[in-house]
């Protein structure tokens, strides 16, 4: 594939740009496999990755990282990396934004993203936020376009290639836009076949902004963070739209549902630490679906939001109250 991270490139308005397909990294309780995990990554061709502080695995990425550096393998602007202020550091953002270049042993970030919009008061003895005991934590209403101006100050320094926001409605979202002085460049938001996030997507397009889909497959395996009736994780992987299609193109129900987000315009970052799907999810684009079965997708009923953010279910700038209020029957 003929552009510099390997795959098709997304312009953002500032004329930097976001790969169409990167390499998710939330993974729990890091070991040493994850280490494997991002070698397969980079030895598969994927050049984009996807971290934050709050998945502590940053350090791990800087450090394969910098074993490709060392080896001559790769130089830092081949790679393209996407990292999130943490919940707990919306008061003091420069500090965060700092740890993470060093944990990523990089002097800029390709992509810099306010992870939640609800933040949390931070752990005075940790890097955390502080939870209560049923769970929640304690919010920090530091009014996002503070943390913005931060944001701002570190781009136009040249640490912070490109800015944006995850987890942020419209309402967030649009706020924000009309007070940046450097308009937001990216929204990552849950996107996938059963939840299209039309509205958002539309929205995003409106305010020139690139849009990433995160759980692209359905984020199999996370039942634990979507107690909501009828939402279960990994069902766009079984939907028969996704069966069919795999047969028709001899692909697997992973790579259809990868290539779907990348053909509409959307950079998708799956994750995975075994190093067969690894490859399988980055071989997306030797095929394409016809816009007859882009439309049967397009036309899918279901709206089901995998995750809700129950840790932060009270925060009076939740993002989807309604949605929580469900999950905990509030
Ligand atoms: N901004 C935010 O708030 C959020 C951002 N993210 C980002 O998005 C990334 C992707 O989201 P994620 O929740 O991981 O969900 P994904 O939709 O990428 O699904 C990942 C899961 O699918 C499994 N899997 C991967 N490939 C295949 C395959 N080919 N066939 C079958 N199963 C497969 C993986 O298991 P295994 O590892 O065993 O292969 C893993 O459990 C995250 O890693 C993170 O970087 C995610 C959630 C929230
Ligand atoms: O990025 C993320 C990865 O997954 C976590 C657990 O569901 C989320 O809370 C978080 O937003």
């Amino acid at each position: 594939m003929a552009s510099k991270f390997n795959v098709p490139l997304i312009p953002l308005s500032n004329g930097y740009v976001i790969p169409s397909l990167g390499f998710g990294t939330f993974e729990p309780g890091v070991g040493p496999a994850f280490k494997n995990a991002i070698r397969s990554a980079l030895d598969a061709g994927y050049r984009y990755f996807d971290t934050a502080e709050y998945y502590r695995n940053e350090s791990e990425i800087g450090d394969v990282l910098q074993e490709y550096y060392d080896a001559g393998k790769l130089k830092r602007e081949d790679i393209y990396l996407t990292t999130k202020l943490p919940h707990y550091g919306h008061s003091e953002p420069g500090r965060h934004i700092e740890e993470s270049l060093k944990r990523l042993r990089t002097d800029y970030i390709d992509l810099y993203l306010i992870h939640w919009p609800t933040s949390n008061k931070k752990n005075p003895n940790a890097e955390e936020g502080i939870k209560k005991e049923d769970g929640t934590y304690i919010p920090d209403l530091t009014p996002h376009i503070d943390v913005w101006r931060t944001f701002e100050k570190y781009y136009n320094d040249g640490k912070l290639k490109a800015l944006g926001v995850s987890n942020f409605n419209a309402e967030q979202l649009q706020d924000l836009y009309d007070k940046a002085t450097v308009k937001p460049h990216n929204l990552q938001v849950e996107c996938h076949i059963l939840f299209p996030q039309k509205e958002m997507f539309a929205l995003t397009k409106k305010l020139n902004m690139a849009f990433t889909a995160y759980a692209p497959i359905g984020s199999p395996g996370r039942g634990v963070f979507m107690p909501k009736e009828g939402m279960v994780a990994g069902d766009p992987l079984k939907h028969p739209l996704t069966l069919k299609f795999a047969e028709k193109y001899n692909k697997t129900p992973a790579q259809i549902l990868i290539r779907q987000i990348v053909q509409r315009g959307i950079s998708a970052i799956p994750k995975s630490t075994k190093a067969p799907r690894i490859v399988e999810n980055f071989n997306v684009f030797d095929f394409e679906l016809t816009p007859e079965e882009m439309g049967e997708f397009d036309a899918l009923p279901e709206e089901k939001r995998l995750f809700v953010f129950a840790q932060v279910k009270n925060h009076p700038w939740h993002p989807f109250p309604k949605d929580v209020a469900e999950v905990t029957g509030q």
